[in-house]
Formats: C-alpha cells, structure tokens, sequence
C-alpha cells in the first residue's frame, strides 16, 4: 500500500485533488497494523475452537451417538442466528470509530505543525475547543460503541452459557432416557457406578465442546471488527487504484470535464488550447496559448488567485490536464521552488540536493554554491554537511529560502520555475542568485509581486484574475 501511495504523485492528488479519504497517514499506519492484529485474532479465536469441536464432537458421539453433538451444534446454531438477529453493525461502528480517531490525530498534528504561529496568536482556547469536539465525537461514539457491546455481552453470555447449560443437561440424560436407552444399559450392565463414570466423562467433553462452539460464536465480534477495518482499508485501495488511473472523485458545483489534455516532451514549455481548472471544477483560465523556449526569461503577474501557481500544478502534472496539449522538457529538467520550500529530516547535504539521494557534486562544490546566495558561513556556523537536524524548525524562513535557491544550483535545471521564493530574502541576495541563474544557463520563469525582479526577464504572462491573459515582450 506504501508504494501505491508513493507512486508518482498519487500521495499529492490523494488529498490534493481527490476528497474521498482525509487522513491517510492514519489509513496508511494504525488502520493497518489494527487490520492486522484482528486478523491475526480471527485466526486464533477460529482454529483452536474447530479443533476441539472435532474432536470432543468425536468422542461424545462414541456413547451418545451422532444426535449428542448435533443437539449441541443445533443449539448454537440458533444462538448464532438471534445474536445475529440482534446484533448491531459493529463493523460499520469500528469503522467510524476509526475516521473519528484519525480526525483526533489529524487536529493535533495540525497543532504541532503550526505551533508557532498559534503560539503567536495565543490560539490555545481555539485549538483546545477544536481538539475537545473531537475528543468528544471519539468518546460519546467510543461509549455508544461499549454498551453495545455490554448488552450484547448479556445476551451472548444467557444464550451461550446458561441456555447451552440446560440444553447439555438434557443431552446428558439422553443415555438413560434417550430412545436408545436399553441398548445403553444392556451395554454396561444397568451398573450406576458405569453410569456415573460415563455420565463424568460425557460432561467434561460438552463442556469443553460446548466452550469450543461459544467461542466460535461469540467470535462474530471479532468478525464485525475485522470487516470494519477491512472496508477502510479497501477503501483506501480503491482510491488508490482510481488515483492510479486519474479518476478523482469530489463534491464540485459544477461538474468535472472530460481530461482530453495531452503530455509531450521536448526542450521547451509550450501550451496549446489548454484550460487551467482547478479540482473544484473552476475554469481559471479557458484557453492557454503561450511558448517559451531556453533562454526566454519570463515573469507572470497577477492578482492573488487569478491561477499563477495553478498553471504550474497543470504543468507539473499534479492537476488533471482537461484538455489541449502540454509540451515541456523532462521532469529532471525542470526545478520548482514554492514560496515555503520543504526541507527533509536530514543532514545539511540532504537539503541542499533533496530529491537526489547521493550527491552528485563535492563539498566543496556544494560550499560554492552556498556562496552565490551568501550562505557558506552557516556550515562552519551550524556544525558543516553532516549535521543533521529539523532543518524545517530551527531555520528562518529566509535561511529556508536560501537553500531552495541553492538547490536550483545544484540541479541546474533547464527551466526553474520560482514562485515567490525570494519573497524572504535580501535584495542582494536575490541579485547574486538570479545573474548567477542566469550565468548558468537556466531559463527563469518567476511569479513575484516584486518590481526589483522584473529586469531579470525578457518576457511577461499578466493574468487579470478574470480569466484572461496576454503574453509580451517587455
Ligand atoms: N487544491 C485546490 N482545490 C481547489 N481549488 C484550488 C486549490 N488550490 C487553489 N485553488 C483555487 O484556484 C485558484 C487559483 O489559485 P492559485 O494558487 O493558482 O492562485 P495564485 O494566482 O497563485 O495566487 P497567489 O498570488 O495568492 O499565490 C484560487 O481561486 C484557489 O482558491
């Protein structure tokens, strides 16, 4: 499941695009090893009692003969049919108990993700409001779950014990009184110390059939707990495999085009009568008509909104391309650096050639770099390449900015696509940068709200926020 998950960009479009499961990690983690577990309970709670039904089934039919053990498996047999009868859903339950506990998760993961800027608003009686309307939602269900479960409990416990008691007395007395009484008691000799020791050893084995067949019964809760875990987990394959296949399902005023878009390859990002739609089913744009070979420097512009990241989720396959042809270089080609650049668990090195796994260039190499966006004094500063740390917490945002840029560096990408990313750091820095982006070689395609970064680019896409465009030379 992990891989399907991380297969190209379905662990993007999973939450992203599609709006059928909100918690993934929880599906991904807990949802499975619980799955796992009642599996594995099943498969004990199941295969001991079997075996003792065999075989005590076998020897009580040796003095009872055959009814003995069918009585008994008779009367569970309607036990079954009342407890079920009666029995509420309790797969369908854990299932929710499930989605409740990831939305509990999910709100105090929000809480250690957005610490600080909670700490700053001093947001804690909100975030304790959210957090204690999940908790109440888990418990008031978590409760309704266990008297359920209580009088169910009772239930099972009358049927399976007591009634199965008077039923195994009734059995018991069928050697003396049954209709083949005579030939028992010719048998043995009509002599009570035989019949005792019979009638002993009879009731030892029913009862230890008869706790083999209640286990067995009773074993429909662990039924019902497995069938809840499996429906979320084949659920969650479900959707993995739509995502596999672009299908996407969301909840949309209007409803979704048809995706007749089409990808080609080739040194230059060209867009041919394609619409940019976000998942929402809003038309963003109707029709993009623009080229951009190496070296055309391009800035966009435009009101917040009007689709300037939403272009290159097109353009970066993450959107569902609706219609109209995409030409663009190889991924390997192409770098994108977001505003808020991510930065990996890792060591220094990590950050600086994330997503390659080995780098390609030396430490020295890699210290040059750090030069072109004033950054070389923070390895002897935070203890070099090999320091490892939550770069994500302890680095300013301009410091995070500064790496995404020396990324750019590293990968020397063909086009790098750079939204707002220069938006924290010093104007000097973003000049050493962008003339040693464009000593390199790299074709820059920048959204910014930045006048200082216009003179970098040859050429400007302005959208209005309205739907229409126009591509000039500057
Ligand atoms: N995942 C999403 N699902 C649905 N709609 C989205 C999604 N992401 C963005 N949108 C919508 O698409 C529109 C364009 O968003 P986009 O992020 O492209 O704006 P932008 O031009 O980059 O704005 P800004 O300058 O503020 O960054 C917005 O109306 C936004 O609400």
């Amino acid at each position: 499941m992990n891989q399907k998950y991380l297969k190209n960009l379905i662990f993007y479009q999973m939450t992203g695009i599609d709006a059928r499961i909100t918690n993934p990690d929880q599906r991904l983690t807990q949802d499975i090893e619980k799955w796992a577990e009642s599996l594995s309970n099943i498969y004990s709670n199941l295969t001991k009692p079997l075996l003792d039904i065999y075989m005590f089934g076998r020897k009580l039919s040796e003095i009872l003969g055959l009814m003995g053990p069918v009585y008994v498996i008779a009367w569970y047999f309607v036990c079954g049919l009342i407890i079920k009868l009666l029995s509420p859903s309790f797969g369908a339950l854990i299932a929710e108990q499930q989605r409740r506990e990831g939305k509990f998760r999910a709100d105090h993961f929000s809480i250690v993700n957005n610490s600080e800027e909670i700490a700053f608003y001093r947001g804690h009686d909100w975030e304790n409001n959210r957090v204690d309307k999940s908790l109440m939602s888990l418990t008031k269900h978590i409760s309704s779950v266990l008297w359920r479960r209580l009088y169910m409990g009772t239930i099972d416990n009358f049927l399976v014990k007591y009634g199965a008691t008077m039923v195994a007395y009734g059995i018991l007395a069928l050697p003396v009184f049954g209709s083949r009484s005579d030939t028992y008691l010719q048998k043995i000799g009509d002599d009570t110390g035989n019949i005792t020791r019979d009638y002993i050893k009879n009731s030892s084995y029913l009862i230890n059939m008869a706790k083999a067949i209640g286990k067995l019964v009773v074993s429909y809760k662990d039924m019902q707990s497995l069938a809840g875990y499996t429906s979320l987990i084949s659920d969650t394959y479900k959707v993995l495999d739509d995502l596999d296949v672009q299908k996407y399902e969301r909840s949309c005023v209007k409803p979704l085009p048809i995706m007749r878009g089409v990808f080609k390859e080739k040194d230059l990002i060209k867009f041919k009568n394609v619409p940019i739609v976000s998942p929402n089913g809003d038309v963003l744009i109707e029709r993009l008509n623009l080229k951009l070979i190496p070296g055309m420097h391009t800035v966009i512009r435009g009101p917040n909104g009007c689709g300037k990241s939403s272009l290159f989720r097109t353009l970066g396959e993450l959107w569902p391309l609706f219609g109209g042809v995409v030409t663009k270089p190889n991924i390997k080609k192409m770098s994108y650096i977001p505003q808020r650049p991510y930065l990996p668990y890792g060591s220094f090195r990590d950050q600086l050639i994330y997503p390659d796994l080995v780098p390609t260039k030396t430490d020295e190499e890699l210290e040059e770099i750090l030069k072109s966006v004033s950054f070389d004094y923070f390895i002897k500063d935070r203890g070099g390449f090999d320091k490892i740390e939550d770069w994500n917490d302890t680095l300013s945002g301009g410091q995070k900015q500064k790496i995404a840029l020396s990324r750019i560096l590293y990968h020397k990408p063909l086009f790098a696509i750079l939204d707002e990313c220069t938006s924290n750091v010093s104007i000097e820095v973003e000049k050493k940068a962008y003339e040693k982006y464009i000593e390199e070689g790299i074709t820059l395609i920048t959204v910014t709200h930045r006048e200082s970064l216009i003179k970098y680019h040859q050429y400007a896409l302005i959208m209005d926020g309205n739907g229409n465009w126009e591509f000039t030379a500057l």
